[in-house]
């Protein structure tokens, strides 16, 4: 089999999955249609933060095992697999996904094929996508060349996406003929060696185990935060509940943390997709998902509220201090961050917001620009009569409250996040609030 691949689209997903499959041994060319992106990652810079990939990007360009392109033609000629990477973002006209990406590569690449291959896709997409993708290929390659599309949804966690590419939980491979397996299975030959469970399934299952892994996922943190809710009410402790519920297997104590909800490029984004997806169709699913996204999103809201009842209920001329902007730590993606959305809506309050996350205070000001961003948690408390805690960096937790506690003007603090030590605030002194705790 060739040990060549393209990957197509190099984001978040795309550069991560090249990199990987670069360290698997085999000779990638990455495509993207941003130039920056393409130049930064030729130089071997990784134009996003993510633990250990701009070491593993920049090894295997300095070897040679791995290159990057504007061009869909050198794509095309170099490889006979190519990796489906691009964005599928929230429509803007709906809450439904924009495919226009995913199209547009496939269109794109079509008519430049000579060689049979096999397309793969692993962004993310409603059922049925591949179906039309397949359509679309059947009419635009050239006669005698064979190219057939496969599903294999990805699904990594930013901050962790070289362990989960490397070593996933599980490997899904939507496929509509034989062939197309094993070229899957020689592709992942080594994870599958070292005993990866691998799921061989149809197209469309495949497609949808993706939308309805995220939606599994975003449904648990919406009732755990629905359970915060009800904890606040009868005078109960979230976190004590959750670590009841978790000790369940069947339930289990990852990925119920309660919160400001959950943010990012991808839950957000993929319950609505498969929300649109289920009312088209006149699913029950769509009716269950959307109570989930409205749950969430007023778990933000709790936390303005939480924040403005801290500032005696006039946050106007407030200095407010938000540790963290990104969506979650370990990562500088501010893509739905509920962190953010909670400090500019403090600052459209009139509160004066002053934001610091260890690695995302760079791609936090280009899109939320007016609010003031400084470099330690140290110089964001300085004065401030109230400090909020929305990314639960690893450091944030360390924080000294008696030292902090010299440095602000009033000692209240809102743990959104439920990711700090209450006692270890209040006994410094610190009025400590947060949602579903005592
Ligand atoms: N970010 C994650 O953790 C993650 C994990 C699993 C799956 N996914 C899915 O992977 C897909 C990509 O997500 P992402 O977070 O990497 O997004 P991203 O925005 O970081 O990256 C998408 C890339 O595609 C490029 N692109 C857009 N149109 C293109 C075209 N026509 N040709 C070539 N390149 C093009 C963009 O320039 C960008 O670099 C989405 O479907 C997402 O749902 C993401
Ligand atoms: O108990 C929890 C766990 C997470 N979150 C929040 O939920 C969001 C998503 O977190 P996480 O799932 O860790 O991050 P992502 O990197 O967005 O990964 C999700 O989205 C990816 C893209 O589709 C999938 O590949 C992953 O499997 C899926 O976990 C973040 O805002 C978290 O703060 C909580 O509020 N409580």
């Amino acid at each position: 089999m060739d040990e060549r691949i393209c990957v197509i689209g190099t984001g978040y997903l795309g550069a991560t999955h090249a990199a990987c499959m670069a360290e698997l041994g085999f000779e990638v060319l990455g495509v993207d249609v941003d130039e920056r992106k393409v130049a930064m990652l030729s130089e071997g810079i990784v134009p996003f933060a993510e633990p250990g990939l701009d070491d593993l990007v920049s090894r295997h360009v300095r070897h040679g095992g791995l290159r990057f392109t504007t061009s869909l033609a050198e794509a095309a000629e170099f490889a006979t697999v190519h990796f489906v990477c691009v964005g599928t973002p929230q429509a803007r006209d709906g809450h439904g996904a924009d495919l226009g990406a995913v199209f547009s590569v496939v269109e794109g690449l079509a008519p430049l094929l000579s060689q049979d291959c096999l397309i793969v896709g692993k962004s993310t997409v409603p059922a049925g996508t591949a179906a039309r993708l397949t359509e679309r290929l059947a009419a635009l390659t050239p006669s005698g060349v064979d190219a057939e599309v496969a599903w294999n949804p990805e699904f990594l966690r930013e901050g962790h996406a070289i362990e989960d590419t490397v070593r996933p939980d599980r490997l899904v491979l939507g496929v509509a003929s034989a062939e197309a397996e094993k070229i899957l299975r020689q592709l992942y030959r080594q994870p599958i060696r070292e005993g990866v469970p691998v799921v061989v399934t149809d197209v469309p299952t495949a497609e949808l185990s993706k939308l309805a892994a995220n939606a599994f996922l975003a449904t648990k943190i919406s009732f755990i935060n629905a359970m915060a809710e009800m904890s606040d009410l009868v005078g109960a402790d979230v976190v004590s509940l959750a670590d009841v519920l978790g000790y369940d297997d069947r339930i289990g104590r990852r990925g119920l943390s309660a919160g400001i909800g959950f943010g990012g490029g991808c839950l957000p984004k993929d319950i609505r997709a498969l929300t649109a997806q289920a009312e088209e169709l006149g699913a029950g699913a769509g009716e269950l998902l959307s109570a989930v996204d409205v749950a969430n999103l007023r778990m933000r809201e709790r936390v303005v509220e939480l924040a403005v009842e801290a500032c005696d209920s006039d946050p106007r001329g407030r200095q407010v201090a938000v540790l963290g902007a990104a969506f979650k730590p370990l990562s500088d993606d501010v893509r739905d961050s509920p962190a953010l959305h909670v400090a500019t809506t403090l600052r459209g309050l009139g509160a004066r917001v002053r934001v610091f996350d260890p690695v995302a205070n760079d791609s936090a000001s280009r899109v939320a620009p007016a609010l003031d961003y400084v470099d330690s948690a140290r110089a964001a408390v300085t004065g401030a009569d109230l400090v909020l805690h929305l990314t639960e960096w690893p450091e944030f937790r360390t924080l000294d409250p008696l030292t902090l506690g010299s440095a602000v003007n009033r000692r209240r603090i809102v743990d959104g996040r439920n990711g700090l030590d209450p006692d270890r605030w209040r006994l410094a002194g610190w009025s400590y609030r947060a949602l579903g705790r005592p």
